[in-house]
Formats: C-alpha cells, structure tokens, sequence
C-alpha cells in the first residue's frame, strides 16, 4: 500500500532546531492526527512534505519514491496562515486554484459546485471570503484544498475554530477521503477529535516524534493501570511489589505498574486481591489520548524516551 513517508527530517531556523530527525508514515487510507504543543514543530514538518519549506536532511517519499513537484501538485493542502484572497469571491477563488491544478474550466466549476454543496456553503458562493465568519472561511479552506481530487491531504489544523455541526462535516469528509484511498495527516490540538477520528497519532515534542503508532499500541506501551473493586489495596498491595497504590476510594482502588513488568502482573494483582477477599470488579484502565499526552509533554524528552510502533 503506498504511504507518505516523512524520513529524519531536520529543520533548524538559526539556532533554534524546530525538527530532529522527524519520522513518521501516513499510509494510504489512513488518518494520522499530529499532536503537540505550540512551537513543537508541526507546522513546519508539514510545510516541508509541500516543499514551501526545505529540510536541512531527511526525506519525504510518496509509494517509495522522493517528493518532486508532480506529486506536491497532487496534495491538498490547508496552510495554518490559511491563504485564500481576501477579496476575491468564494467560487472565483475555487475555480481560479483548480485551474491552477489543471481541471479543465468545466470541471473546475463542476468541483466548486461539488465541494462548497458538500461542506454547506453553497450559498455563499457569491460572497468576498473577507465577509466570511471564520469558520466559513474554513470551510472554504478545506474546499480549496479538495478541489483538485489531491491523492494525499495535509492539513494544519483544520478543525480549529468550527462549531460543532462545521466539526462533523469536517470529520466525515476525511473519513470520506480516507476511505477512498487518500492519506490523511492533520494536526490538531483537540485530541478528544484525534482520538475519535484518527488509526494512528504521532506526538512531537520539541521537533522529536516522542510517540507515534495506533492509539491502541500507544496505549499498550504505556505503565498499567489496574481499578479493582474488592478489599482495599492497602490491606494486600505489599504482596504485590512492582504495583503500587495510585487512589483509592470506597471499595474500589487504582492500582499501577510501571514499564516492562506490567504483562505479567496482573493474575497476580487479582489473586492477591482475592486472597484479601471478595473481588467484585478488576479491570485495566485505558489512558485517554489526552492522558497520554499530558504524560509525555510533561516527561523529559530524552533519546530513550523516543519509541515507535508500528500500527
Ligand atoms: N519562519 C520561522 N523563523 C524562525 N522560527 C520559526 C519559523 N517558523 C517556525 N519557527 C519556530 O519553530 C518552532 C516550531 O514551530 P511550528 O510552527 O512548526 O510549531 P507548531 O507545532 O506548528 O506550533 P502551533 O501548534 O503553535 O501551530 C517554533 O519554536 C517556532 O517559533
């Protein structure tokens, strides 16, 4: 299955190194959500898979092969600066960067019609983009960036701003692309959105990939997470010595352990919690996208802390 391909890329702006040896693959198919602070370095990975911007080193390969510009012809792209013409009308606007794609006149203005039917602003075809609420402005983003039928899409942050209804129009025209074959990577700091809409997640930090894969093997990497509802941990906790007590309340007790010893632990979690007495409920809690985010911006970045999984 082809995939887009991001390869050790380094960018430094001066003294400032916004990307170190950034890696990550966007299959075919596929929606990959990029997470990370501002300034982490989203932006301008993204800006170097277009070519608006250059590597220092490192790759960007579409189907195995280097990016040249008859592919970056084929991407649609949604600019975090945005760019469309202020003055300019919706469907002038629309057709004008579908010509530039190479549609015909006739099926610039068929994909115009398509794309603003589509994401509900068909009836401001008429209207300047400057008199535009911004999240129309949005909307007209996406469409400029769909109008060509790009083969890959990436877009800056595409869901900043919507309302919730403009979101689900979002979110199903992605999905629609994915499922038609389009790789898909966006970024986004709404990672309840990321978790919900995206097979795989890459979270950079300080210009490193810290975390990228499924959100289930990302899950799975993680420290172990048990709640068990029975007697209180403190009474049997100590018979287990790689978990420790994280909460408890009531009946029910968190408890976790930590790295590579967590496979194996949990039989003997619930026997010594049976052993204590009657165990009601015992089950693996599962972080959230955005649980495992806060604990990976909030851990020093280190070279060991760099892992990847494949989804
Ligand atoms: N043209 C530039 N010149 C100098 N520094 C830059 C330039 N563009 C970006 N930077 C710096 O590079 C780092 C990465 O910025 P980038 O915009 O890629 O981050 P981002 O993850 O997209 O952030 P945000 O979530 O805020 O959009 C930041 O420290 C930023 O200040």
């Amino acid at each position: 299955m082809p995939a887009l391909t991001l390869e050790s890329l380094d960018k430094s702006y001066g003294d400032l190194r916004a990307l170190r040896e950034l890696s990550m693959e966007v299959p075919a198919g596929e929606i990959v959500g990029f997470v990370g602070s501002n300034g982490a370095g989203k932006s301008t990975a993204m800006r170097i898979v277009l070519g608006v911007l250059e590597a220092d080193s490192g790759e960007v390969r579409w189907d195995g092969r280097p990016v040249d510009l008859a592919v970056r012809q084929r991407i649609g792209y949604m600019p975090e600066e945005r760019g469309l013409y202020p003055r300019m009308k919706v469907s002038d606007q629309l057709v004008y960067l579908a010509r530039l794609h190479g549609l015909s006149p006739s099926s610039a203005k068929a994909a115009m019609e398509h794309w603003t039917e589509v994401l509900g602003i068909a009836e401001r075809r008429g209207d300047e983009i400057l008199k535009l609420s911004l999240g129309n402005q949005q909307r007209v983003q996406l469409a400029a960036a769909l109008v060509h039928s790009p083969e890959i899409l990436v877009l800056d942050e595409p869901f900043s701003g919507l309302d919730p209804v403009a979101v689900d129009v979002m979110s199903g025209v992605l999905r629609e692309q994915a499922a038609a074959g389009v790789p898909v990577l966006f970024s986004s700091h709404q990672l309840e959105l990321v978790e919900s809409l995206c097979d795989r997640v890459g979270i950079i930090k300080s210009g490193s990939m810290v975390k990228f894969g499924g959100i289930e093997e990302l899950r799975r990497t993680e420290d172990r997470r048990w709640v068990v509802d029975g007697p209180p941990a403190s009474t049997w906790i100590s018979t287990v010595p790689s978990a420790h007590l994280v909460s408890s309340q009531g009946t029910r007790s968190v408890v976790e352990v930590r790295g590579q010893a967590a496979d194996a632990v949990d039989q003997e979690i619930l026997r010594a919690a049976m052993a204590a007495g009657p165990v009601h409920e015992f089950g693996l809690l599962r972080p959230s996208l955005t649980e495992l985010y806060r604990h990976v911006v909030t851990t020093d970045a280190t070279a060991t802390d760099r892992e990847t999984v494949s989804a």
